[in-house]
This record gives C-alpha cells, sequence and structure tokens, in this order.
C-alpha cells in the first residue's frame, strides 16, 4: 500500500515481489490487485475491480506436441526445439512474397543501429551492434499486421503486448555481438523501457533474406548456431516462467560473410506496450 502511495507502477511492484524469491508471479499479481483495490475503496471492503494487469497469461508459448502448428492463415513447420532455454526453429512462417513486401516497405529508411545505454536507457550507437535499423509502427502496413497477427497467434500472446517490428540490415562483415534481449532490472537505464510494457519475455527473428555465407544467430552457452533461411522464425524465451531474466539466453548475429541479411525482430512484453 504504502508503494501504490508512492506510485510505483504495479508492474514494478510485482517484479521486485518475484525476484524477491517470495512469490510466485500469480500470488504477487494477485496480492497487488487486492491492494489496488483496497486502496480504491479507501479500505473499507475490496471491490471486485478489473485487475491492473492486461496480459492474457503467464507466458507466451508455441504448442511443440505437433510437428506442423496451424494457425489461422497459415501452416508452419517445428524444425527444432531446444528445451531449457527454450529456443525454437519454425519454418515457413512467412512466404517469400510477404518477406520481399516487408522489405520492400522499408525501402531506405533505414539509419546505423543503437542499442539501450545502461546508464540513461538513451538510444546509442555501440561497436558491438554494426548493422542498419528501421521501424514499422502498428498499422502502418498491411503486410506487417497481418504477420503480427500470425505470431500471436503461433506465440498465444496478444500483439498489444508487444513492441512493434524493428527490422535489422547486415551487410557484409556487420553484426550484432553476443548481448541479451531482456531488461536488466538493475540497469538505471533500462528501467525507463521497463516502465513501458515490463520486460521482453520472448523473442521472434524473423529471416527475411537469404544470406550467402555467414549472419548465423548464434548462442554463445549453448553451442548453438541458427543460420538465416528466408521465411523462417526463430523464436526464444528470455525469461523462466516468473519473468525473471534467464543469462542462458545470450546471443548474437554473427558476421555476415556474403550477401545482405534482413530480420524482422518482435519482442513480446509482460503487459501492453504504447
Ligand atoms: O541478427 C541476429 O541473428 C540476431 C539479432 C538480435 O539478436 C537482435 O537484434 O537483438
Ligand atoms: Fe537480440
Amino acid at each position: 500500500m504504502d508503494n501504490l502511495a508512492r506510485a510505483c507502477s504495479p508492474l514494478d511492484m510485482v517484479n521486485s515481489m518475484v525476484r524477491s524469491g517470495q512469490y510466485d508471479m500469480a500470488t504477487a499479481r494477485a496480492a497487488i490487485d487486492a491492494a489496488i483495490s483496497l486502496r480504491a475503496t479507501g479500505g473499507a471492503a475490496l471491490a471486485p475491480l478489473a485487475s491492473a494487469f492486461s496480459a492474457p497469461r503467464e507466458m507466451p508459448f508455441i504448442d511443440v506436441s505437433s510437428n506442423r502448428i496451424v494457425v489461422p492463415d497459415r501452416e508452419v513447420d517445428l524444425l527444432f526445439v531446444l528445451k531449457k532455454p527454450q529456443v525454437i526453429l519454425l519454418g515457413n512462417v512467412l512466404s517469400d512474397e510477404e518477406c520481399d513486401a516487408i522489405v520492400a516497405h522499408c525501402g531506405s529508411r533505414y539509419t546505423r543501429s543503437t542499442v539501450t545505454a545502461e546508464a540513461d536507457g538513451a538510444s546509442v550507437v555501440h561497436e558491438g551492434r554494426t548493422s542498419e535499423m528501421a521501424f514499422i509502427q502498428r498499422g502502418e502496413a498491411e503486410v506487417a499486421e497481418r504477420i503480427d497477427r500470425r505470431l500471436a497467434a503461433i506465440a498465444h500472446w496478444t500483439p498489444e503486448c508487444s513492441e512493434p517490428f524493428q527490422l535489422q540490415k547486415y551487410d557484409k562483415t556487420q553484426e550484432y555481438k553476443p548481448h541479451y534481449d531482456w531488461l536488466d532490472p538493475d540497469s538505471a537505464g533500462h528501467r525507463s523501457h521497463l516502465a513501458r510494457g515490463g520486460q521482453r519475455l520472448a523473442t521472434f527473428v524473423l529471416y527475411l533474406s537469404e544470406v550467402e555465407a555467414g549472419g548465423g544467430t548464434v548462442f554463445p552457452n549453448l553451442g548453438l548456431e541458427v543460420f538465416p533461411k528466408k521465411g523462417n522464425a526463430l523464436w526464444f524465451l528470455n525469461t523462466d516462467s516468473h519473468h525473471q531474466p534467464d543469462p542462458q539466453t545470450l546471443h548474437g548475429g554473427a558476421p555476415v560473410v556474403g550477401g545482405t541479411k534482413i530480420i524482422a525482430n518482435k519482442w513480446l512484453r509482460q503487459e501492453r506496450y504504447g
């Protein structure tokens, strides 16, 4: 109640409770919802108010019980599954035409890629990420909306709880050195990003171009390298089931040796991202 009075966000409080190791996600959410209800009624009674949290369930998930995943507008192939941390390669997620349409839509709007500065959360150029990037905002392109809905169906997670597509274009020698996609709750700079939509629970990397040589997505701690293939999508969970960062998810984009690699990132958040 004190924290609520000091206007900490409900999500911040839930994440802190879970990090303390004393509560699981569901218990922490229920406790914060109850405290909010109590506060709204002046402490008189527990009114059944709507939850402060918008996410539909605890974690996004992909159904791996069958080798084909059927979503309303496509049949997707399950190519491999790594159990822990969960890394899944999906085939036939996008058609060639869809990949080309997304790339064409972004045309020449790329700028040098940035990373989030730990000190203040600013977007800064970094020697570890030498690619160029472009964004597709929500509602901007029909093809992006369609793929957004498809990914939402595959991952059982509402598109509202995800970031807009971020494209990355790597020419020869360009790379993204190993890093984490999760936001670090102990970094002042990341906290402002966490305040908008919460943690990045899962990542989709959509491969939009064929690459002649190099450019694999590498996981140094797992001894894994996934090579880009147009229309495929790589998925991994960035956190455990309690939404806590998983250090095993260290990954990067290896230098491109021949051709141009273009990917679209889609990050699924804990809460509505807007
Ligand atoms: O280029 C890749 O394969 C991975 C890109 C990546 O990890 C990122 O943009 O966060
Ligand atoms: Fe990444």
